[in-house]
């Protein structure tokens, strides 16, 4: 029996309104500190499953976790691939990233996959938590409208392609990832270095002249300001672990130099 709506999805609204999204990079896989992260102030939680253990199960609770804060949450996908892309989505994810893309016909498949015939190739399912177990009415024929896909550039291969990633329908934003891009053109950990952070700064020029939505990741908070003057408009400017461990480790610090 239909008694719910589609949830609307803020994060996807808000970027195509133009306003900034200040982002938390969720590594540790717990429902627990996503829990508390939700409600810490910020937009949106990326909650990461490329690098970390995280699977299915863990995300279906982070989700849940999520739901009871303010911060939108989005899932990074192992992988550009359709059944992974489901599965996250039948779990209620309504916002992806999708590591590694490299071509339009890359960013097409991404887009199929989040799409159900005969737009995409997503496989149907009725009693999922997407659907709210089937009390979201039409949900099938909607869920499209609230679902974001972003798209990882992080190759010198992607940059060649940019403006023709950025052109294809489906597309909500273009993520730089900073370590794999600066790898990638040969600077292995370079990502805060002065031609790296320019390379950085024209790539997300070059995504808004290209009419998309420009986002990236930084922990350095004097970068994250020129990343925001250079046009990203979704910024992770912190990582969970990041936090943790670095004040830990200075407190211990501080109290085993006395
Ligand atoms: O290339 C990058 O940088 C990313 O994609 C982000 C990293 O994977 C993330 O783990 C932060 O270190």
């Amino acid at each position: 029996m239909p008694t719910e709506t589609l949830p609307l999805n803020t994060f996807r609204r808000a970027l195509y309104a133009g306003q900034q999204q200040i982002g938390m990079w969720c590594a540790i896989p717990s429902p627990f500190t996503i829990e508390m992260l939700a409600g810490a102030g910020y937009d949106w939680l990326l909650v990461d499953t490329e690098h970390t253990p995280a699977d299915l199960p863990q995300i279906y609770a982070e989700l849940q976790a999520a739901a009871a804060g303010k911060a939108h949450p989005v899932v990074r996908v192992p992988w550009n691939d359709s059944v992974a892309i489901k599965r996250f989505l039948d779990a209620g994810a309504q916002s992806l990233l999708i590591p590694m893309v490299q071509t339009a016909e890359e960013a097409r498949q991404a887009v199929a996959a989040t799409r159900y015939p005969p737009h995409g190739i997503r496989g149907f399912a009725g009693g999922t938590r997407a659907t709210r177990f089937g009390r979201i009415a039409d949900y099938h024929q909607q869920a499209h409208e609230e679902i974001c896909v972003l798209v990882q550039i992080e190759t010198a291969a992607a940059l060649d392609e940019l403006e023709a990633i950025c052109a294809v329908e489906g597309i909500d934003g273009v993520f730089i990832g900073p370590g794999d891009l600066t790898a990638s053109l040969g600077h292995l950990g370079g990502q805060g270095e002065p031609e790296m952070v320019e390379l950085i700064e024209k790539t997300l020029r070059r995504i808004v002249a290209a009419g998309n939505r420009p986002g990236i990741l930084t922990p350095d908070p004097a970068l994250a300001r020129r990343y925001i003057a250079a046009g990203s408009l979704f910024t992770s400017v912190a990582i969970d672990f990041h936090l943790l461990t670095r004040s830990a480790e200075t407190l211990a610090a501080e109290f085993a130099a006395k």
